[in-house]
């Protein structure tokens, strides 16, 4: 059962309570990327004090290794990785698509060979459901198709129909509430598609709804002008979920059109190749500059990594490829991520996130930069 309650509203952004099964959670907030069941170089203790109570994996992963019939008999995903926050999962609408080759779509389902060892699978809209409430996921994704970067408009028209008939598919599947269902807004570039796509979906009785099929390789601008058209039109009382976003700078511009949840791979996966969040933008720990550099990552961070070891240290250890510089590095992106998704919150409870904002821009250096 997924309950939602928005507390405070600044403008479009807004902040709000997602209760479910296991647990809640405060939101804007950010989920860390545990695809199969665990999150690299990082413990639960630690994800759990940086703030975090709900992170995301990945049924498509799961499924092929270990397999949900085992995670389902040793009592269900929390149990068996250990976590007892709240779980998202994504259906794999946007991994089998990347398969290429690997994979055919018909309309019954997308039939894929394993990225693991070739074998043969199929998944459908109804199969997802039931792998997802048999593990006892708090929420779970349908499966959808991501639309691809770029797409004609002719591809993105049929593949938000068939996403949206998959869509009916996955509410038709449902067995239980234990478990929450969130439907996937997609249509390529095209503004015309994208409303006619958060229409059919909004209208479907799902918990919460998702814009999809972005951060795929599009220009950052179409990313922006779908999501203030699309987040707005999405159903106020329910949860909004931009998939796969993203930087810190991309999070607090869709949180002000009242986007309220995100995850991405890029704080963990940019730690594993050095490059750390700072409140003035990113850092490449690798860099000869650092060699001597005895302050920590980021000054004002209270996390254990800049708590206890300097610039100098953590360049030497990832020089040196010790394993520790994976587990550091990740610590402290966790970290600077909770602390954005908090400050965020925070700033709109106070009515300060046009100040908030402003100041965040006027000290952090963008990529475009
Ligand atoms: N079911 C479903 N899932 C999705 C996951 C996504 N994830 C993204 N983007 C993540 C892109 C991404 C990938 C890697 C890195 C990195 O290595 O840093 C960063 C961002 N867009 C996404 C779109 C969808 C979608 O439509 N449907």
């Amino acid at each position: 059962m997924l309950n939602f309650e928005i507390l405070a509203s600044d403008g479009k952004a807004r902040t709000g309570i997602l209760k479910g099964t296991h647990g809640q959670t405060e939101t804007p907030c950010f989920m860390p990327v545990a695809t199969a069941g665990a999150i690299k170089g990082v413990r639960w203790e630690e994800v759990k004090s940086s703030g975090y109570s709900m992170v995301l994996s990945n049924i498509y992963h799961l499924y092929l290794r270990p397999g949900t019939e085992l995670i389902e008999n040793v009592g269900g995903i929390h149990k068996f990785v250990g976590w007892d926050g709240l779980i998202l999962t994504d259906s794999g609408g946007f991994q089998v698509f990347s398969l290429g080759d690997l994979m055919k779509l018909t309309e019954e389902g997308v039939y894929f060979r394993s990225h693991i060892d070739g074998s043969k699978h199929f998944f459908s809209p109804e199969l997802v459901i039931e792998y997802e409430e048999k593990i006892g996921v708090d929420i779970g994704m349908v499966l959808d198709e991501c639309t691809p970067y770029p797409a004609t408009r002719e591809y993105a028209k049929h593949s938000l129909e068939r996403t949206y008939r998959w869509a009916k598919r996955s509410i038709e599947a449902r067995t239980s509430d234990k478990t929450a269902i969130f439907g996937i807004v997609q249509g390529g570039t095209f503004d015309d598609l994208r409303i006619l796509s958060a229409k059919l979906t909004s209208d479907l009785p799902f918990d919460g709804v998702a814009i999809g099929g972005l951060s795929v390789g599009e220009p950052k601008e179409d990313m922006y002008r779908i999501t203030s058209l699309i987040a707005p039109l999405l159903p106020y009382e329910k949860p909004r979920y931009l998939m796969g976003v993203g930087k810190p700078e991309d999070i607090i511009v869709a949180v002000e059109h009242g986007v309220d949840m995100f995850d991405c791979v890029m704080p963990t996966r940019n730690a594993r190749n050095g490059t750390l969040f700072t409140w003035n933008g990113k850092l490449n720990i690798k860099s000869a500059k650092y060699k001597s550099d005895e302050r920590p990552v980021d000054e004002n961070c209270d996390c254990y990594t800049c708590r206890n070891f300097s610039r100098a240290y953590l360049r030497h250890l990832f020089a040196s490829k010790e394993i520790n510089a994976l587990i550091l590095n990740s610590i402290h992106n966790l970290h600077f991520y909770a602390q954005l998704m908090e400050k965020t919150r925070e700033a709109i409870k106070n009515k300060q996130f046009k100040e908030f904002k402003k100041e965040f821009f006027s000290k952090y250096k963008t990529d475009e930069e």
